[in-house]
């Protein structure tokens, strides 16, 4: 058994995500126990600040060195405080960061950004931190995302059922894992970014109430509108939607300039604030529904949802109606924690690193070959 600290803040910057883990056994026996989980909110200046950078905003070296510095330092408090948690401490930190940047590869290879020095997390820990986790990927000619498809795989296959794993954090993400029955098939795990999930509707929230609520919770206030079918049929045939996987996105397209032109859309069509929410909440459920449809080999047999967005009852609701009869349940009722799933497959990827265990994917990345993702950092003693 490895005692391991994952950590990640995602795309909705709404806190770093910490999960306590021991992880045994090796690629084909993987066992994984969570002993503890907590997110540590940012203080609101950190994630405004975040937020402004994410949003396209321009930073000196010297501005970006110090966010750099504030965020690995919040990451180090999150891993220290999660590790009071446990008698014996814990062997590795896997930080996947905080990503500021990402630019999907197309003609040229893509670039990812996630702030957060793994040096610095080793050094105030004392624990060796492996970090940077998206870089060899990418450099392998991959998107560098999404990563945790490959940790799904073996938390969350089925004897018999072929499973989508759906991810509603920020961004939605999804992982097509084939029954536990079926050969070894090239198309055993698929996997790749649907599109908006939170990030829409928090912006959204954010704007129609003047800044006095940060989300719709449990996506009360979209399901007392009315989703306007037209909008989401022009939102559906923009390129992301229709480009095939292997493929990932972010802020960068789906953030406040995007919100922007569906807020006109809107007001073209007489929608009012609880109309918005309920056709950006539709937009997220039809982008998933149309991958599904568009490019699975097979319509699953069963959906699992799991991120902040798996909370978010309206949404839910939408996304089941249009896949029925699949049923939808959350990872919960499997067992694994929607809002710790990441966290988890962090520390599960830097123990796979530190045994020199190749994990990405190329069938869901896209990348030329299988690699090592990570870079060892060790605390100076
Ligand atoms: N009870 C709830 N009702 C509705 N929405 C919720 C609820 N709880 C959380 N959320 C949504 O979930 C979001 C956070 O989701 P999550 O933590 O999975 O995002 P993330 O990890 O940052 O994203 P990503 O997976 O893209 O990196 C919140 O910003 C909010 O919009
Ligand atoms: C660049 C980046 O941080 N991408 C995130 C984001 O949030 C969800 C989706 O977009 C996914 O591709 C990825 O995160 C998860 C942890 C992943 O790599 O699987």
């Amino acid at each position: 058994m490895t005692k391991i600290i994952g950590l990640i803040s995602g795309t909705s910057v709404d806190g770093i995500d910490a999960a306590l883990v021991d992880v045994a056994g090796g690629q084909t026996n993987l066992k994984v126990e969570l002993l503890a989980a907590t997110t540590y909110p940012y203080s609101e200046k950190l994630r405004s600040q975040i937020l402004s950078v994410c949003g396209g905003a321009s930073l000196s070296i010297a501005e970006l060195a110090e966010l750099d510095d504030a965020i690995a330092q919040e990451f180090a408090q999150a891993a220290f405080t999660i590790n009071q948690k446990s008698d014996q401490k814990a062997e590795i930190i896997g930080s996947h960061g905080q990503t500021v940047y990402h630019r999907p590869p197309s003609q040229q290879l893509g670039y990812s950004l996630q702030l957060g020095r793994g040096e610095v997390i080793a050094n105030i820990t004392g624990i060796p931190t492996i970090s940077n986790f998206r870089a060899a990927d990418i450099a392998a000619g991959g998107q560098g995302a999404p990563l945790v498809p490959c940790v799904d795989i073996h938390l969350l296959s089925h004897p018999e059922y072929n499973r989508c794993i759906q991810n509603l954090g920020g961004i939605g993400n999804v992982a097509y894992i084939k029954s536990q029955k079926s050969p070894y098939l090239k198309n055993s795990i698929l996997g790749w970014d649907t599109g908006p999930s939170n990030t829409l509707l928090d912006l959204a929230v954010q704007h129609l109430s003047q800044g006095r609520k940060t989300y719709d919770k449990n996506g009360e206030w979209a399901a007392s509108g009315i989703p306007c079918q037209d909008l989401v049929e022009k939102w559906l045939k923009q390129d992301f939607f229709q480009q095939k996987p292997p493929k990932s996105t972010g802020r960068e397209l789906f953030g406040k300039d995007y919100l922007f032109n569906c807020l006109a859309d809107g007001e073209n069509y007489n929608l009012s604030a609880a109309d918005i929410l309920a056709t950006l909440t539709e937009l997220t459920a039809a982008s998933i529904n149309h991958s599904y449809r568009n490019f699975l080999p097979n319509l699953p047999d069963q959906i699992l949802l799991c991120g902040g967005g798996s909370h978010n009852l309206y949404l839910k609701e939408r996304i089941q109606n249009l896949l029925v009869p699949i049923p939808v349940i959350t990872t919960a009722e499997v067992g694994v924690d929607v809002d710790f799933k990441e966290a988890i497959a962090f520390a599960v990827l830097a123990y796979w690193r530190s045994l020199e265990i190749p994990s990405n994917l190329p069938e869901v990345t896209g990348a030329k070959a299988k690699v090592m993702l990570g870079e060892i950092h060790q605390p100076i003693i």
